[in-house]
């Protein structure tokens, strides 16, 4: 079979290469770019592995959800229902299709089956398999033409990992010694550390197209993009074409440095650098981390005093609490304690980090806890009042899937059976005039495609499309202007229920904040 090289794999690069003594090499504008345009263009990145939970509910190929997917809150942006079936040689990867599963089968999945089985019923984390799966390709001659070679040009800091000493150089050394041994390969186990450090450092989180954690993907030369807490770019992934894409966030002139974030960029500045110097070895000098203040977001960088500085930590502690905790009602209490006690310093405007992610977890644990019409509300405050701070443009890829999620819990609100067992919203509940909730989701829906484009053909601008013509969307087009005054009569509700809500939060009763 003949092999696709490097370029054949990139459909778009408006790039050249750069080295500078900073930040080693780095990606340049080669022309003058418009915000939104693609950038890099990559069909199949060299390496993807999903993480273990998403192995039972996402099709291995199209990297489609299944029906499994529906009990995982934050996939409730994804309205499609597949079921998958499980690979009977491994029993480890599911598939959609018949289609789905020949074509893994010849690409990669063949060459590493016989092995997942062999383990079953432990699977290996995914960047050992991502590993294995590029030395299994490598020995069967199936890589793209070059991709080897580009890959083993990464920096993996392996000196920094050895003289750190740590948990990780400790993984790092099992790792290459465990895939040594499965891969059967004529790399040294030195040069299988070298491997894991360059995926450690150049892979980036593969999300969904509605922004879910899906797993890992490496490309090479997208692997070359430096970073920036004040980035000009973003990736992105549409799942069913495997395509990872670098596009621009904000006009990009020529022999600009494309610059993308590699962590959560609305974070204090002594928590991302912290993260950029423990994960990437080095520390950031962009002009957000130069600043005092951060002049967009107007909240100090670092916190005002040593008692600012312990809550901080402790709501952090929280948020990490929250998200690893499976329980019902326990992820709740613990990110309305986190938000109840940042609020009552009287410091923490709603966008100031980690009020911001305590909130946005509260909602997808309202969510998991069938609370839709809280959730609603709380993932209301994030579009309307938190967002537009945090990330100034209205097409900023997080905020478009805010409005998204608004839209989704607004429809299940109207379809839902049940009332609102939370007082306050019983009080203001947008549902009481039917029809009016009916404009209020499609003026959503209509604002959201205003900001889509109508030239985007990504997997998430085609679903937003798709629901829209679905919903009858192009022939009610008319009614948010007709009716202007309702709308600012329902905004009124909406108001002083978050309000309400909001006001809450500053207390904490014996059963909680909302008590
Ligand atoms: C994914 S690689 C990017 C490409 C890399 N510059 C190279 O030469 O291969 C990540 C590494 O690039 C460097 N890097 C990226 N952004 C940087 C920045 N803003 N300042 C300093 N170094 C940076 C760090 O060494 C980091 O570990």
């Amino acid at each position: 079979m003949a092999h696709r090289t490097l370029e054949q794999h990139i459909s778009v690069d408006m790039t050249h290469k750069k080295r500078c003594n900073e930040t080693g090499w780095g990606l340049y504008a080669s022309t003058n770019i418009a915000a939104r345009e693609a950038i890099i263009s990559i069909e199949r990145p060299l390496v993807i592995s999903l993480d273990i939970p998403r192995l039972k509910d996402t099709c291995y190929e199209c990297l489609g959800y299944g029906s499994e997917a529906y009990r995982n809150p934050e996939r409730i942006a994804w309205e499609e229902d597949k079921k998958l079936q499980v690979c009977t040689g491994c029993h480890v990867v599911r598939y959609c299709s018949k289609e789905c599963q020949t074509l893994s089968w010849k690409s990669v999945h063949k060459h590493e089956c016989s092995l997942f089985a062999r383990l079953h019923p432990n699977i290996l984390p995914n960047n050992v398999r991502a590993i294995l799966q590029l030395l299994l390709l490598r020995k069967a001659n199936r890589l793209p033409h070059g991709e080897w070679d580009a890959f083993m040009n990464l920096e993996s800091h392996l000196q920094q990992w050895e003289s750190r000493n740590g948990r990780q150089w400790e993984d790092i050394g099992l790792m290459a010694r465990g895939t040594k041994e499965y891969a059967g390969t004529d790399l040294s186990e030195e040069t299988l550390r070298e491997v894991f450090g360059k995926l450690l450092v150049n892979c980036f989180t593969m999300v969904s197209p509605f922004y879910d954690p899906l797993g890992l993907a490496l490309h090479p030369l997208a692997a070359l993009v430096n970073h920036s807490c004040n980035y000009n770019a973003f990736v992105r992934f549409d799942t069913s074409s495997h395509c990872l894409s670098v596009l621009a966030l904000r006009p990009i002139a020529r022999d600009e440095q494309i610059v993308v974030s590699y962590i959560d960029a609305t974070n204090p500045r002594h928590v991302r650098q912290k993260e950029l110097q423990d994960k990437y070895f080095f520390d950031c000098a962009c002009s957000k981390c130069s600043d005092y203040v951060t002049k967009e977001e107007g909240v100090p960088q670092l916190p005002e005093s040593s008692e600012h500085l312990l809550v901080e930590q402790r709501a952090f502690e929280l948020l990490a609490a929250a998200q690893k905790d499976t329980s019902i009602t326990g992820p709740i209490q613990k990110c309305q304690y986190g938000i109840h006690i940042l609020r009552k310093t009287g410091a923490w405007p709603l966008h100031r980090q980690p009020l911001a992610s305590l909130r946005q977890q509260l909602v997808v644990s309202l969510i998991a806890a069938g609370q839709i019409h809280l959730a609603f509300v709380h993932a209301w405050i994030q579009y309307r009042s938190i967002d537009p701070k945090l990330m100034t443009e209205k097409h900023h890829p997080i905020r478009l899937v805010h409005l998204w999620l608004v839209i989704v819990l607004l429809k299940r609100i109207y379809f839902a059976s049940f009332s609102p067992t939370d007082l306050p919203i019983q009080k203001y509940t947008i549902t009481s005039n039917s029809i009016m909730h009916i404009k209020l989701i499609h003026y959503l829906h209509w604002a959201l495609m205003k900001r889509v484009g109508d030239d985007d053909d990504g997997t998430f601008a085609q679903v937003v499309r798709h629901h829209f013509i679905q919903d009858g969307g192009y022939e009610k087009q008319r009614y948010p202007i007709a009716k202007r005054d309702d709308f600012l009569k329902e905004a009124e509700k909406l108001k002083a229920c978050t309000t309400e809500i909001l006001e809450k939060e500053l207390v904490w009763g014996e059963s909680g904040a909302a008590a």
